[in-house]
């Protein structure tokens, strides 16, 4: 069951939803529980056998519920345990006040626990429930457990962390394991919760795959299993035109790595050919560097609306170096109607006047990504980059609504999202990918993948993940020059 939903993300909502689903369809809700909790309480043994007390910190909620379980589980076993309680135990209700029957101590309060040496803690807090900030009662142990180097295994989430978000509200543990249920939450991937979840496993508590995939929206974890159908194989008889022809805008004479950059990937992630467009007074320097990648003189809007007219032309990438201004402007309102990587100073370039680019899009149709990071979000997008109550996945969403675009908002935690709402979040991308130059590969691998004839969804998503393997293969002195050497094929292109 867990293949169907391996890859799917639920909202904390959409996961209460499913509760209330399984709990109509007949499911009985404390079989659920006592599976999440046994869950967390074998997790416990396999990973922390030398543990020598287990500490139980429970919530008020359904959270607490599961961590009652994991508790006399871990006490059937013949571990030491303690149960401490945030709040009166006593006024816990329905599932959570069952589970804490199941667990034959009274649990002492939350504020009476000092972490020792030798103790495991899990931590059942709050899960998906965390409503607010986490309240003062539970600061000071929060803060004494992260200090003192005690692991933590968090049930569903480590409290303080935002399901839906991956903020942290308030303060949150700092987890080394996360057991969640049925699928991952954004929380558990967004940045900073996924660097609080420590390594995460998802057990399959019992609820039918079909309930789940009921309530979830179109989002995953960016895998391959999200675009590999549109890696088509490479015919024996192709020729470089088959291949696709990309082109990518060059800038000004002192500022033209950039685009060579995004056109060396583009290259190498498996464009025929690849056509560098640099105005007459770059063309020394670019032709200085290039070997593999063409070069093509173009000046203006007349130079460049001529050069359209080669159908052939397959793909562009703008702005790695280009320039923020009006030349990039109208360039880009041009190119709408085609493939298009809208990246860096193309982005910039509309900080005023963006419903031209929009309106542009939506009329032009073309298959159009915008590749920004979050200084450049802010920047288009300054409405809803400043919306505290969105999370980055909803942020990206938004952004692709109203322009037309596939959105990739870049970051650690880079989300891929389409017009319709389709999104995914990737998390193979190594921390050194944070290089100069690295956006511009992304770039050209994106428009690589676009002049192939791959949909701008499925093209940037599998464009963002490649980018990440070639980070893990160019180790951590990775440059963007290594990156471009470090792309791999993709299975059935390149
Ligand atoms: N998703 C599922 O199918 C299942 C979920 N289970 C567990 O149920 C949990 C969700 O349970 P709940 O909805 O009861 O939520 P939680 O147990 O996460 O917390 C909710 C409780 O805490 C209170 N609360 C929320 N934020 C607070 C704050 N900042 N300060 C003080 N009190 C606050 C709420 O009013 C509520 O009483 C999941 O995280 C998971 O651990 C399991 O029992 C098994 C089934
Ligand atoms: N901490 C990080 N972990 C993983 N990937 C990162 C991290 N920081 C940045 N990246 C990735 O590195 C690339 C940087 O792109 P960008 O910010 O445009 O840089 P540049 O303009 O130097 O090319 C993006 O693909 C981004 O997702
Ligand atoms: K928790």
């Amino acid at each position: 069951m867990l293949q169907a939903l391996s890859n799917v993300l639920v909202t904390p909502a959409e996961m209460t939803a499913v509760d209330k689903d399984a709990a109509r369809s007949g499911i009985d809700s404390f079989s659920l529980m006592r599976s999440a909790g046994t869950a967390v309480s074998a997790a416990a043994l396999r990973l922390y056998p030398e543990a020598l007390r287990f500490v139980v910190l429970c919530g008020p909620g359904n959270n607490g519920g599961d961590g009652y379980i994991a508790a006399a589980a871990l006490a059937d076993t013949g571990a030491s345990v303690a149960v401490f309680a945030l709040g009166d135990a006593a006024m816990l209700k329905g599932d959570a006040a069952r589970a804490r029957d199941a667990f034959a101590l009274v649990p002492r309060p939350l504020d009476a626990y000092g972490p020792q040496s030798g103790d495991v803690v899990i931590d059942a807090l709050f899960g998906a429930g965390l409503a607010r900030d986490v309240p003062d009662e539970a600061r000071t142990v929060i803060e004494q457990v992260n200090a003192s180097g005690v692991p933590v295994l968090a049930v569903d989430l480590p409290s303080g962390i935002d399901g839906r978000t991956g903020e942290i509200r308030g303060l949150s543990f700092v987890a080394a394991h996360t057991v969640t249920f049925m699928a991952a939450k954004p929380g558990h991937l967004l940045m900073p919760g996924r660097a609080r979840c420590g390594t995460l496993e998802i057990f399959d508590i019992g609820i039918p795959a079909r309930l789940v995939a009921d309530r979830a929206g179109d989002l995953h974890v960016n895998t391959p299993a999200m675009w590999e159908q549109h890696l088509g194989a490479l015919d024996p008889a192709t020729h470089k035109y088959k291949r696709g022809h990309l082109a990518v805008l060059c800038g000004g004479p002192v500022s033209t790595g950039a685009a060579r950059l995004s056109a060396a990937a583009g290259l190498r992630a498996g464009a025929g050919l690849v056509t560098l467009a640099s105005p007459a007074e770059a063309l020394a320097v670019n032709a200085a560097h290039l070997t593999a990648v063409m070069l093509k003189e173009i000046n203006n809007a007349a130079g460049l609306a001529a050069w359209l007219k080669d159908r052939r032309l397959n793909a562009f990438v703008l702005g790695p170096g280009f320039g923020v201004g009006k030349k990039a402007r109208d360039f880009v309102l041009m190119l709408c109607g085609r493939a298009l990587v809208l990246d860096a100073d193309g982005i910039s370039s509309f900080r005023e006047g963006r419903e031209q680019l929009f309106d542009r899009i939506a009329a032009e149709g073309g298959e159009v990504v915008m590749t920004p990071h979050e200084g450049e979000f802010a920047r288009l997008f300054p409405d809803i980059a400043e919306d505290a109550a969105l999370s980055k996945i909803e942020k990206a969403q938004a952004a692709a609504r109203l322009s037309h675009a596939v959105i990739v908002y870049k970051g650690p935690d880079t989300v891929v999202a389409a017009p319709s709402g389709r999104a995914a979040v990737n998390v193979n991308a190594p921390p050194w990918l944070a290089t100069a130059g690295s956006g511009d590969v992304l770039a050209g691998i994106i428009g690589a993948h676009l002049a192939q004839g791959m949909p701008a969804f499925q093209a940037a998503a599998s464009a963002v993940w490649r980018h990440g393997e070639a980070g893990v293969v160019a180790g951590r002195t990775a440059t963007a020059e290594s990156l471009v050497e470090s792309i791999a094929p993709l299975r059935g292109n390149a």
